[in-house]
């Protein structure tokens, strides 16, 4: 069942169209990338989906309104605040009673890893703690719904491991819709990609699908050593590329056929020492979808 139901969502700023009649779904308890370059309109999205931006036309259907929670890009996180004050706060302003909102705010810093840090102000907290409090005020109410605007983007490596991890733990309960550009983190936690350029949609589907559209089959031969590498993509005419050991060589359209390959490799398999199926990245595809016109 969908739980959000887009139709031609536009947002217009003067003469600019920053989204351009936008129209998918989001099917309960699936997670959603959103990707795109800087100004493709990522933000505008999410923040009319939030309900903070209103659209020039075009609808948002609700299966239920009340659940939604939002992590905006640069949360508001007041630095005089310790991280309790703050989520009660939060969680008082999502509708939870007063008696209610300690202990609800308790157990969320703890689900987040802040339960060690309750009472610090949030002034003093790093980017991933501040990433992690953002999250939790999302959270706070359990909403149905996660519209995250790039939830890891601003962090390094260790922090968006860490948000990455939280957010799959919450994929069984919740659907997520999660802005990006850090395509690696995309690709593991996504049901289905959306590919925004310049406000309009040019790609979407499941992973699968939108590899299979546009990933070119590839082939990785592994050598022994670099040598042999170079040595056989020197020897066959081909678009071959050397990645370090390997040989990677796109076969069927715009190379040669897989047996011509394997006829080749019968024939001289010297310093090989394995071959496998490439899958294309999230990162290729999307540097094709955004380089066509
Ligand atoms: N308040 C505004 N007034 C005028 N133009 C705006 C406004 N907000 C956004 N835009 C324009 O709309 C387009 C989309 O911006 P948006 O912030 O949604 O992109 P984004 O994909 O979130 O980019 P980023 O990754 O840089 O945050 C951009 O061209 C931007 O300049």
């Amino acid at each position: 069942m969908n739980i959000l139901e887009v139709d031609k969502l536009t947002k217009r700023y003067g003469s600019e169209i920053a989204v351009n009649n936008l129209s998918f779904s989001l099917e309960e308890r699936t997670s959603t990338a959103l990707i795109g370059p800087n100004g493709a309109g990522k933000t505008t999205t999410l923040s009319m989906l939030a309900g903070l931006l209103k659209q020039t036309s075009g609808s948002v259907n609700w299966q239920n309104h009340s659940g939604v929670g939002f992590l905006p890009q640069h949360p508001q996180l007041f630095p005089w605040l310790t991280a309790l004050e703050f989520l009660e706060m939060a969680a008082r302003l999502s509708g939870i009673a007063a008696r209610e909102a300690r202990s609800r705010s308790v157990e969320t810093l703890e689900f987040v890893g802040l339960g060690a840090a309750v009472n610090k102000k949030t002034g003093t907290f790093s980017g991933g703690m501040k990433q992690r409090l953002g999250l939790a005020q999302a959270i706070v109410h359990r909403p149905k719904l996660l519209l995250l605007d790039e939830p890891v983007s601003a962090l390094d490596p260790t922090g968006r491991r860490e948000i990455m991890n939280l957010l799959k733990s919450l994929q069984h309960e919740t659907t997520i819709l999660y802005s990006t550009h850090i395509l690696n983190d995309a690709e593991e936690m996504t049901d289905q990609v959306l590919f925004l350029r310049r406000g309009q949609l040019v790609e979407q589907g499941s992973l699968e699908e939108v590899r299979e559209r546009y990933a070119e089959p590839t082939i990785r031969i592994r050598f022994q050593d670099v040598r042999s590498a170079a040595h056989f993509a020197e020897h066959h005419n081909w678009k071959a590329r050397v990645e370090g050991a390997a040989v990677l060589l796109p076969v069927g359209e715009t190379g040669p056929r897989m047996e011509e390959v394997m006829l080749a490799l019968s024939k001289d398999a010297s310093g090989v020492s394995g071959i496998e199926r490439q899958q294309a990245t999230l990162e290729e595809i999307f540097l094709k979808v955004a380089g066509a016109e």
